[in-house]
């Protein structure tokens, strides 16, 4: 669905006043090359600056790139862009396709003739997604009017009016509760299972990306750093496992052989382990009298903070996928 190969963009960023002009070259997109098959969900991470946006506007033809590569669907989207953009949806968090002004049903039926979606598949679709998307209390409202997740939920019919099959999302969850999420990524789960859209999403919240993708890549400084499973970027990068004990007294000494201790505060204590739990636990319990115990697993957040932070996978492509 998506071949990218040796993608590069630079901006030319112009410094200074009339007098003294500078121009700085900023390589936005670096030797960028991955594939993207159809049906699937992937995750496209980084932290801000790091050349998502960037990748989104050349794959969707908004911007022409240096060198380099890329074929969505067959076509190269900056050269064909009206067949192109026919073909996919969009939805950014941060900005609307609706009208302002308009009640969303009269958004989406303009939109259907710009797409030139035949009346009965539009009826289908608008069918099906008001269902799925409950849209049904707010189609008589202007986009203005209308709560961001009710505006996201409209944002999303809109971008799969003409049936694409594929569909970029940048940051559809942001800003909304937690209920409001849920529902925007189950609809996504659903379009991807029942319809086969392929999906790239771009976002910072990983509860989305856990929540909807199997694929994960993580972009940064232009460069692509990873790209593989999420379950295997947690068992390389992630950070241990924790095993948290309240004994029945606070331990004089709480060490315990082969566990590394990372804390002790009182009756509690807690532990670093990987690999199973059953041994530490065993071994924690033969040690002293134990009230409590839980296992802390390490979160993606963590794994993936660290990863930005640190530099973990610097030249580690390949290595996770
Ligand atoms: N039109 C432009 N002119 C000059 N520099 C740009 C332009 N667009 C992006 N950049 C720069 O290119 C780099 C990559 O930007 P990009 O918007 O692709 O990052 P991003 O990963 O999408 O970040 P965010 O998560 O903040 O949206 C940044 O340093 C940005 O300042």
């Amino acid at each position: 669905m998506i071949e990218v190969e040796h993608l590069h963009k630079t901006f030319e960023v112009r410094q200074g006043g009339l007098w003294r002009r500078t121009v700085r070259r900023h390589e936005a997109v670096r030797d960028l090359s991955f594939r993207v098959g159809a049906g699937e969900i992937v995750g496209y991470l980084g932290p801000n600056g790091a050349g998502k946006s960037t990748t989104i506007k050349v794959l969707t033809g908004l911007l022409v790139p240096d060198g380099g590569e890329v074929w969505v669907g067959g076509l190269v989207p900056w050269r064909d862009r009206r067949r192109h953009v026919a073909r996919l949806g969009a939805v950014f968090g941060q900005r609307t396709t609706l009208w302002w002004d308009l009640p969303v049903r009269d958004s989406l039926d303009l939109l259907r003739h710009v797409y030139r979606v035949p009346a009965p598949r539009f009826r289908e679709n608008l069918r099906a997604f008001t269902e799925l998307l409950e849209l049904g209390p707010f189609l008589q409202t202007p986009a203005r009017a209308l709560s961001l997740g009710q505006r996201m939920r409209a944002d999303l019919a809109a971008a799969l009016l003409h049936d694409p099959q594929l569909l970029f999302l940048d940051e559809p969850t942001v800003g909304l509760d937690v209920v409001a999420k849920e529902r925007i990524r189950e609809f996504v789960r659903h379009i991807n299972a029942e319809r086969g859209v392929t999906v790239l999403l771009t976002t910072h919240d990983l509860g989305d990306v856990e929540r909807l993708a199997r694929r994960v890549m993580i972009i940064d400084h232009g460069r692509l750093l990873y790209d593989g499973g999420l379950g295997q970027l947690q068992a390389r990068y992630g950070s241990a496992r924790e095993l948290v004990v309240d004994f029945e007294v606070a331990p004089d000494q709480a060490d315990v052989p082969g566990l590394e201790l990372l804390e002790v505060q009182g009756v509690r204590a807690r532990y670093a382990f990987s690999g199973a739990a059953a041994g530490p636990i065993a071994q924690v319990t033969a040690a002293a009298p134990v009230r409590d115990l839980t296992v802390r697993e390490p979160d993606i957040e963590a794994t993936v903070r660290r990863i930005y932070e640190g530099g973990l996978l610097q030249g580690a492509l390949g290595q996770g996928a």
